[in-house]
């Protein structure tokens, strides 16, 4: 892509503004962003009566699928000129993809059916300067996708089959799932996997884990049923063990830094308390110096479906202190705000997005710096692929800096 331009401001001081490029691929985006379901569903339709066989690529209902590739389109094209932005969001694009099927020979079918969409829905803007800089632009991105991907073929399997081995149902809509890999599953704690059932091919959900690694390998999610969550309702009322399931590669840097041993406030609202859990689990493997303090809540007190483990950690390590709050007692964040302030501490926040981001505010508040506030934004990808909340929570500052996959969500 061509290099960002630069002006002076009123000290003389240089201010990059955008590259030629970048300013060319988003008055196409601006242009086409009132009928951007209409190019959604022209770019599919293209795709697939030109490329039939990729049909096979995506879930049998495309609804899952809608606002996905617009909204990678809009993050690559707000960063357009962040080269190292790119190289983390689109090689994490790309790794994500091999879980799908998706080949290097595919990415050219997309990049003409893009352009054909395009074409038809900018014509006020697209001339053959902004074709060619959108021909730039996709060859960047698709080289970025294919590249990660090839290297990240010689040393992972694309996906992991793991089998059900216990299937705790803990409410009427919560179970507990236990999950044994068929090869080692590298991940740390406070990360989330991607998963696909056999009920619903080529339909994957984020899930966060809700144990630190094990020495038997085995893997714990909490899934709470939610309506129209196809996948959640499969798991929580379907799935039994001996169940054959698959998960993509771990991602997520909602990750304890044990280079320090500072202490730790975290927030877990409902299912969000999963990957909480596996972080307090990690903090004790490494030793116990630490002060953690776990915020968990719950609409109702026996929505704390997991407080009977949670006591059990308390009793086990003086260093942590667990403290359950109902919504009759309070809101979550107003519940830390209370207890706090908090200015030593790294925090960790996990559960629905309001609550995420009621929290992060509250612990601004009390005085703990933005960058030792770490989360992960499930929720706001089940709102992006799902009309519903079906997952278990994606870190990082904005919501955008989440790779949202192009293919089967
Ligand atoms: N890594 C992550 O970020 C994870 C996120 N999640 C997300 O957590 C959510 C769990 O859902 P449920 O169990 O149904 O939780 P829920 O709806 O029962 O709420 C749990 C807690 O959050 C509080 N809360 C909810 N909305 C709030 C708001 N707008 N402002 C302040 N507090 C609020 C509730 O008062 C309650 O204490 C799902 O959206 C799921 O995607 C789940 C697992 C991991």
């Amino acid at each position: 892509m061509d290099g960002p331009t630069s002006t002076t401001d009123g000290t003389g001081a240089r201010i990059a503004g955008p590259s030629p490029d970048a300013v060319l691929v988003r008055r196409t985006l601006e242009e086409i962003a009132p009928v951007a379901d209409k190019v959604t569903s022209y770019f599919y339709a293209l795709l697939f009566v030109r490329s039939p066989a990729l049909r096979d690529l995506f879930p049998a209902a495309m609804d899952t699928q809608r606002d996905r590739l617009l909204k990678a389109l809009l993050t690559v094209a707000e960063r357009m000129d962040d080269s190292a932005f790119l190289a983390e969001y689109l090689g994490h694009l790309g790794r994500g993809h091999r879980k799908y099927g998706v080949e290097a020979a595919h990415y050219p079918a997309v990049g003409e059916a893009l352009i054909g969409a395009l074409v038809r829905y900018a014509e006020r803007s697209w001339d053959a300067e902004t074709e060619a800089a959108w021909v730039r632009a996709y060859t960047t991105i698709s080289q970025i996708m294919i590249d990660a991907a090839a290297e990240d073929e010689a040393k992972a399997p694309a996906w992991w089959q793991a089998e059900v081995v216990s299937h705790d149902l803990r409410t009427p809509d919560i179970a507990v799932l236990t999950l044994r890999p068929d090869a080692p599953y590298p991940f740390l704690a406070g990360q989330y996997t991607t998963l696909e059932t056999p009920w619903w091919p080529r339909v994957w959900r984020h899930y966060s884990f809700a144990s630190a690694p094990r020495p038997d390998g085995l893997l714990t999610l909490h899934v709470k049923s939610v309506p129209a969550g196809w996948v959640s309702q499969a798991l929580v009322h379907r799935a039994r063990p001996g169940d054959v399931l698959r998960l993509g590669p771990p991602a997520g840097s909602m990750t304890v830094d044990h280079a320090t041993d500072t202490g730790l406030v975290c927030l877990g609202g409902g299912t969000g308390i999963a990957p909480i859990k596996a972080l307090v689990e990690d903090v004790a493997e490494h030793g116990d110096r630490r002060r953690v303090d776990v915020f968990y809540g719950a609409r109702r007190g026996h929505d704390l479906y997991d407080m009977d483990t949670l006591l059990r950690l308390q009793k086990t390590f003086p260093w942590l202190a667990v403290h359950p709050v109902t919504e009759a007692q309070c809101p979550l964040p107003e519940a830390v705000r209370e207890a706090g302030p908090w200015p030593e501490r790294d925090a960790y926040l996990s559960g629905p997005l309001g609550m995420v981001r009621e929290g992060i505010d509250v612990l601004r508040g009390s005085g703990v710096p933005t960058e030792r506030i770490r989360h992960d934004f499930l929720a706001e990808l089940a709102v992006v692929g799902t009309g519903s909340a079906e997952v278990g929570g994606v870190h990082g500052a904005h919501p955008l800096d989440v790779p949202v996959e192009v293919v089967a969500q």
